[in-house]
C-alpha cells in the first residue's frame, strides 16, 4: 500500500529525515512513535506532499508517488489528518467535511458527496453540521477531521496525534471509529502517537524513531508497551 525506502527530508540545510524505511500494507493499521522533534510530523507531511522529499523513494499501490504533487498524492489515495485537527474554525461543520470534496475530482464513479458512512461512523457531523467548527470540543473536533479525511475515500489513512487533548472517553469513541473505519472501508493507516495504550490497542506493528530515523519495528502484540516507553521518556 504504502512503502518508503530510505527516505529523508530537511528544512533548508538541516537534514531531518535520515533513510527512513517504513511499509504500511493493504488494510494494515501500523503506529509510529517517538519522542518530541525525531520528525514524525515531517515524516507523515512528506509522504503527502506537503513538505520535500530531498532523497529515497516513495510507493503508493506499488507505484511510484515520489515526483508527484500532495494533491496526486490524495487521488492516488491518501488522506491526513494533521496535529492540532486543521479545521477551518470560522467555516461550519459541513463546510469543512465539503473541503475533502475537490480530491475526488476526475475519479470515475465516485459521486462528489459526503459518504454516508462519515454521518454514520460521527453522527456529530450531522448534528452540528451547522455548528462554527471553532466552537466544538476538541474531541468532536477531531471527530470532524477524520470525517474529512474519510470524505476522499482514502486507502491509506495518516494520522497525527488523534488523542492530544482529548479527554479518556472521546478516545474510546475515537478507536472504535478508527477499527470500524479499517474493517468496514479496509482503509490502512499510520499513526503518529504518544498514548502508547491507545496505539497499541489498536495498530498492528509499530515502528520507533530517532533522530530522524526509524530504530526499531515489530508486532504490537509481541512488544509490551513497557519495553518501548524508554524511547518516550524524557
Ligand atoms: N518549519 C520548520 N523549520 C525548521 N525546522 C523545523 C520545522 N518544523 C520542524 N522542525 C524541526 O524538525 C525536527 C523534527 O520536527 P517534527 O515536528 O517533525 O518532530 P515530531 O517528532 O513530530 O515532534 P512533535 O511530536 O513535537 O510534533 C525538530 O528538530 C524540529 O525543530
Amino acid at each position: 500500500m504504502l512503502r518508503l525506502e530510505n527516505v529523508s527530508a530537511a528544512y533548508a540545510q538541516s537534514p531531518v529525515l535520515f533513510g527512513v524505511n517504513l511499509e504500511v500494507r493493504d488494510g494494515e493499521a501500523v503506529t509510529l512513535i517517538g519522542r518530541n522533534g525525531v520528525g514524525k510530523t515531517t515524516l507523515l507531511r512528506t509522504i503527502t506532499g506537503l513538505h520535500a522529499i530531498s532523497g529515497g523513494e516513495l510507493h503508493l499501490n506499488g507505484e511510484s508517488v515520489t515526483r508527484e504533487h500532495a494533491f496526486a498524492r490524495a487521488r492516488a489515495g491518501l488522506a491526513y489528518v494533521p496535529q492540532g485537527r486543521g479545521l477551518f474554525p470560522h467555516l461550519t461543520v459541513e463546510e469543512n467535511l465539503r473541503m475533502g470534496l475537490p480530491a475526488l475530482s476526475g475519479r470515475e464513479g465516485v459521486k462528489r458527496e459526503i459518504p454516508e458512512l462519515v454521518f454514520d461512523l460521527f453522527p456529530l457531523c450531522r448534528d452540528m453540521a451547522g455548528r462554527k467548527a471553532g466552537n466544538l470540543s476538541g474531541g468532536q473536533q477531531q471527530q470532524v477531521a477524520i470525517g474529512r479525511a474519510l470524505v476522499t475515500r482514502p486507502r491509506c489513512l495518516l494520522l497525527d496525534e488523534p488523542t492530544e487533548g482529548i479527554q479518556p472517553s472521546i478516545v474510546g469513541e475515537i478507536e472504535a471509529a478508527l477499527t470500524r473505519v479499517r474493517r468496514e472501508l479496509q482503509v490502512a493507516v499510520l499513526l503518529v502517537e504518544q498514548y502508547l495504550d491507545f496505539a497499541w490497542a489498536f495498530a498492528d506493528r509499530y515502528y520507533v524513531m530517532q533522530k530522524g530515523t526509524v530504530v526499531e519495528s515489530g508486532l504490537t502484540r509481541d512488544t509490551p508497551t513497557a519495553s518501548v516507553q524508554r524511547y518516550l521518556g524524557v
